[in-house]
């Protein structure tokens, strides 16, 4: 499998290219030449397999030589044998029509275990024979953050610096991240939004002083690798549901869009989706997009789901680039011009091709705190803020009769406490896994939200790698 840049002048890399590197030397993010397709009876016969069969099966295409089948499957028993629940990611029924996928039993009680826990893994492996050392400099609006600091941190070959708007993510998120105090983690407070902590990271990537000293790599959902795990748990819950016979429509609160545009890859890949539901709160970009094309940002503001405050989405460049035609040079030219006004309006390929599988919903607070309490008082089932979004989203979208509806639940309710019991006057109970989060010493540093501040504590503290 060979993975091209989405602005169409970086080199073309191969799976491990692709992981160490995180984002295209172009400023573009990787994708796969071509998408994978797997036959219906391919996708019937995933259904009854453990997760982390599914998921080596599901994944190897995007692999190819880079890691043989059955290495492939000692990861993703390993990756995923760290999960609470036995099914990694269970299916729960609201009612006829609306089900839950439930992805927070990871360590950090996330989705983005799903993936990070394969993350670190894979740069094991791919930097066991090699002298290199990794630099990873990744942006956190409050679940990236923990998630990637458990997957890769005491590991040799890598140091991870996670930056995260100060006093913009839940308690509970800070001390998860803040609290794991290991010599090759740096966790930094920055003023400012996950919007400037994430324009900071591509900016590194870009920024020859850095690379030509560090091998700079991403955890965010700029790398590939991420989306490539995220993939998974829509076949999953797919075939759990009558995939390939049935088709599925999945709801998803969404930010950074990368988990959205996973389930777009899983449609590609030959699972029949009805509509993805791009969920969002009041940062609602995305929605302004979909619903209108007008993707312009409004500056970002504070919610009771931290994580989705977010108005610059990175991997939405990955569904411009496959929707619009493919034309790297072009996608270039639009992204730049995005990067200077913070606006632009989708073309009409880029449109039509986004609205054949993508619809939006925005939820303000009220609508998130009602849909909190629909999932209370019908299901007695707790439910976190981003998730209630997706519900938001799932209740108000028409479904052709028979399609069932799968809201992704992104996160534990317990990370998000005080705004869950404040909905539905229970207060969530911390699992036993991270029971002593508030007894842990945390450590952070603070730096002003400048780049120049933050590429040099970078650059004093990583440790150089040949290249
Ligand atoms: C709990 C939660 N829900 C939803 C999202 C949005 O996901 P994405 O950024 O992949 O769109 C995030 C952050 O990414 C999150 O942490
Ligand atoms: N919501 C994320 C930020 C977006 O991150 P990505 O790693 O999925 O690109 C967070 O909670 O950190």
């Amino acid at each position: 499998m060979e993975y091209v840049s989405t602005r169409g002048s970086a080199p073309a890399l191969d799976f491990r290219g692709v992981t160490l590197a995180g984002l295209a030397s172009d400023g573009g993010l990787y994708v796969p030449r071509a998408w994978p397709s797997f036959s219906k009876d391919e996708i019937a016969a995933l259904a009854g397999l453990p997760y982390a069969e599914l998921a080596a099966k599901v994944m190897q295409p995007f692999i190819g030589e880079c890691i043989a089948p059955d290495r492939l499957l000692e990861l993703t028993n390993q990756a995923y044998g760290r999960f609470a629940h036995k099914a990694v990611t269970p299916l729960k029924q609201f009612d006829e029509t609306q089900w839950l996928l439930e992805l927070f039993h990871g360590p950090t009680l996330a989705f983005k275990d799903v993936a990070l826990q394969l993350l670190g893994l894979l740069f094991e492996e791919f930097l066991k024979n090699s002298d290199q050392h990794l630099t990873i400099v990744g942006a956190t609006s409050g679940d990236t953050g923990s998630a990637a600091i458990d997957a890769v941190a005491g590991r040799d070959k890598i140091d991870i610096f996670m930056l995260h708007p100060k006093g913009r993510v839940s308690e509970v998120q800070r001390r998860q991240m803040t609290s794991v105090i290991a010599p090759n983690v740096h966790n930094i407070a920055i003023e400012g939004s996950f919007d400037d902590a994430q324009a900071m990271v591509k900016r590194m990537f870009a920024d020859t002083a850095m690379t030509d000293r560090f091998r700079i790599s991403a955890v965010n959902s700029i790398n590939w690798a991420r989306l490539m795990a995220q993939v998974v748990y829509y076949f999953a819950a797919g075939v759990q549901l009558g995939a390939p016979h049935r088709k599925v429509a999945f709801s998803v609160p969404t930010g950074n869009f990368g988990d959205v545009f996973a389930g777009y890859v899983a449609a590609k890949m030959g699972l029949p989706v009805e509509r993805l539901v791009v969920a969002t709160n009041v940062n609602d970009i995305l929605h302004r997009a979909i619903s209108t094309g007008d993707y312009s940002a409004h500056g970002v503001t504070p919610t009771d789901a931290p994580s989705m405050d977010i108005q610059v989405s990175s991997n939405f460049e990955r569904l411009l680039f496959d929707a619009g035609g493919r034309d790297g040079l072009a996608m270039a030219d639009q992204m730049k011009s995005f990067e200077a006004s913070k606006a632009m309006q989708l073309t009409n390929t880029q449109r039509d091709g986004a609205a054949a599988l993508f619809t939006s919903a925005r939820a303000d607070a009220g609508q998130t705190v009602d849909a909190m309490r629909w999932a209370w008082d019908n299901c007695r089932e707790v439910i976190d803020p981003h998730t209630a979004i997706g519900l938001h989203a799932a209740l108000e979208t028409k479904l052709p009769a028979g399609v069932p509806m799968v809201t992704l639940a992104t996160a534990h309710p317990a990370k998000f406490g005080p705004a869950v019991e404040k909905a539905i006057g229970e207060k969530p109970v911390l699992p036993p896994r991270v029971g002593d989060l508030y007894e842990r010493e945390e450590a952070f540093s603070e730096l002003p939200g400048t780049y120049e501040a933050v590429a040099e504590f970078v650059a004093e503290r990583a440790t150089p790698s040949p290249l």
